[in-house]
């Protein structure tokens, strides 16, 4: 039994990754009588779905999506339409050849007033024959940086008329006559990025981090290069320490990032229910949780699946290696789903409002579990005297909540002098920001560090896994004070000897982990299909596979276009001048 289960749905095996997203959306935005419509239909592959949100001219600022679908109570339809050249979809997955209907986001218009982004089924090719419907103009967005599994396209509405029902109504209806009938709050349409969020990190971007930090660290036993002394053998790379430094973290990363998703499963679980019958408490916690560690955990992933390429030398250049389409495909998740810095925000906005009701002393409103630390008691300084203090995980959990607190405040200040000196709250908000986004950022490696440690104490029964994944803890929570060695100076939290002793910790910690390192990669239990790659196969054959698979690449099995255009005249063209 895989203790990484892979998580995929039907859509998704098929590549159809935006039926998955379609469903997630028809499922949380639509009523107990449209799931019962449409579900089925997708489930069976009966009509293949895309989520159309983003438009030519906007994808961050929902509220500036020109999409209209104007209510028309003598037909009880909606009329949707693409008022502009902007507002032409863009982007949707699956929608350049493939999709049949659209969940179309689009703003509102009925009882004479806008009512905001509501979402709308639209066929938009026929059943019979695939051709386009009357009123579409639909096709793909062309080449991009990858991502080529999917055919991201464009669609444009020529005032397409569908019927009322086909407007997802668990949080608004418009009644036969256009009576407009409000059920949840502003942003209850926006659920279906929370829910997409949440889903995105264990189904697509954290086994992209995993598969290349397997193909990584089984390439490193298997790639000799120069002599530790001039005497010894050619040593496996992975014996550098400098080796460990590259691969280790994003393998600790991996490890973490499945407890974090894991962890804000749970959270979604027990909150999306309540939320579903509109009590919209958690929500807002929710929504400050799934964008920020969408973020973050992207992030990381796209840094640890460059280094992981990059520790391969030239063969991590090479596309026998799985590692650049692994690169190039983790890339856009710092942008679909919300662009990272955008996300960051909302979880820094939200710690702003977090930290102010935290000095409302009179405030009966206990904290968020996931700030409740604004309130905990600080240290001023860290107690850590040696090598063995600074692998306690009460210790560095501590440290982490210590300059999250510090920061957040200091931004809070920051905002708060700006708008004391006059300026309005939206100026100093976006004179703040950078200061917020280290904040945000700091929380969110708090988050994570606390996640990973509380999974620990759950392995107490398996001590031998417990103890190997907690050097993994330890070091992805040392490698994050590492690189914010200023934070943790700043207030003379931590001194620079302090610093000293955690870095000897962290590089003790590489050479423990290096012995378990190619089982903790094999604990991923990708196969070697699934990685694709000449370096990361199981058996560790590296180079005849890559003599293999490079002989059958298109260049070597086809004629030489270029002989007889070009090198047999210009051959012919210097024999004739000698
Ligand atoms: C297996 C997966 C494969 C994946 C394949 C790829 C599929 C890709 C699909 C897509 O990319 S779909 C398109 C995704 N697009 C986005 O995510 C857009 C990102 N932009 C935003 O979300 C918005 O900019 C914003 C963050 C919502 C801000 O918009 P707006 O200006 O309207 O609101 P604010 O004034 O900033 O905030 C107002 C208020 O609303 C709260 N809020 C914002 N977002 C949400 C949400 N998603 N859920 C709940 N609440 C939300 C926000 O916290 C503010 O609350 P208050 O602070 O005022 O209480
Ligand atoms: C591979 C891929 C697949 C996609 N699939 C889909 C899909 O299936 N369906 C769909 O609807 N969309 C899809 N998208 C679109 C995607 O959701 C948007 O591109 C994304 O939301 C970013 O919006 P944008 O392109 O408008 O970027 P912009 O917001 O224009 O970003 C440009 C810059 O502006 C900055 N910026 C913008 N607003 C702010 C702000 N308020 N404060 C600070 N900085 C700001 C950003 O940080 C960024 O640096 C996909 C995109 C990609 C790359």
């Amino acid at each position: 039994m895989s203790y990484f289960p892979q998580q995929r749905s039907l859509s998704g095996d098929l590549g159809l990754a935006l039926q998955f997203v379609f469903q997630k959306a028809l499922r949380s935005l639509g009523s107990e009588e449209q799931i019962a419509r449409w579900d089925p239909l997708c489930n069976k592959l009966q009509i293949l779905a895309t989520y159309a949100q983003t438009e030519l001219g906007h994808g961050t600022y929902l509220q500036g999506l020109e999409t209209e679908a104007t209510y028309d109570a003598a037909t009880q339809e909606f009329v949707v339409h693409s008022p502009t050249l902007t507002a032409i979809k863009w982007w949707p997955g699956d929608l350049g050849r493939s999709a049949t209907h659209a969940l179309v986001q689009a703003q509102l218009i009925c009882s004479g007033a806008q009512q905001g982004m509501h979402a709308f089924i639209v066929p938009i090719r026929s059943l019979e024959d695939h051709s386009p419907l009357p009123g579409i103009t639909v096709g793909d967005i062309g080449p991009k940086m990858d991502f080529d599994h999917s055919d991201n396209g464009f669609l444009q509405l020529d005032h397409v008329r569908i019927p009322r029902e086909n407007m997802l109504s668990r949080f608004a209806q418009v009644l036969p006559d256009g009576t407009y009938i409000k059920l949840g709050t502003a942003k209850s349409n926006y659920l279906s990025m929370v829910v997409v969020r949440v889903d995105m990190l264990s189904n697509e971007v954290i086994p992209l981090l995993q598969k290349a930090c397997v193909i990584a660290i089984r390439y490193s036993v298997i790639r000799h290069q120069s002599r530790l002394r001039p005497s010894d053998p050619e040593v496996k790379v992975l014996d550098y320490q400098t080796q460990q430094q590259k691969l280790f973290p994003p393998l600790a990363k991996a490890y973490a990032f499945h407890f974090v998703a894991k962890s804000l499963l749970e959270f979604f679980h027990r909150s999306y229910s309540s939320i579903l019958d509109r009590d919209f408490r958690l929500l807002p916690e929710l929504h400050a949780l799934s964008a920020g560690m969408k973020a973050l955990v992207s992030d990381f992933c796209v840094q640890g699946a460059e280094l992981c390429r990059r520790a391969c030398g030239g063969h991590g250049y090479s596309k026998l290696s799985g590692l650049p389409s692994l690169v190039t495909r983790v890339t856009a998740s710092c942008t679909y789903e919300g662009e990272n810095t955008v996300l960051y925000l909302q979880t820094a906005r939200f710690l702003v409002k977090s930290y102010l009701q935290a000095q409302e002393s009179t405030s009966q409103r206990s904290l968020p579990q996931s700030v409740a630390y604004l309130t905990a008691p600080d240290l001023a300084k860290c107690p850590a005297q040696n090598v063995a203090d600074f692998l306690h995980p009460e210790l560095y959990t501590t440290a982490w909540a210590h300059v999250a607190a510090r920061l957040i405040k200091d931004s809070v200040h920051h905002l708060q002098t700006l708008m004391q000196s006059g300026a309005d709250r939206h100026e100093a908000w976006n004179q703040t920001t950078v200061i917020h986004l280290q904040a945000a950022k700091a929380h969110l490696y708090y988050v994570t560090v606390k996640i990973f440690t509380e999974a620990l104490e759950k392995l107490e029964n398996q001590p031998a896994i417990q103890q190997v994944l907690k050097r993994l803890c330890d070091l992805y929570a040392l490698h994050g004070i590492m690189t914010n060695t200023g934070d943790f100076l700043h207030d003379g939290f931590l001194s620079g000897a302090q610093i000293d002793v955690a870095r000897k910790a962290y590089l003790d910690l590489l050479l423990l982990i290096r012995k378990d390192a190619v089982l903790l990669t094999d604990a991923f239990d990708f196969t070697d299909q699934c990685l694709n790659s000449a370096l990361g196969c199981y058996d560790g054959n590296v180079y005849e596979r890559l003599f293999q698979w490079a002989q059958r690449s298109p260049t070597n099995t086809q004629g030489n276009p270029a002989y007889e255009k070009y090198i047999r005249p210009l051959l012919q063209g210097w024999r004739s001048r000698l």
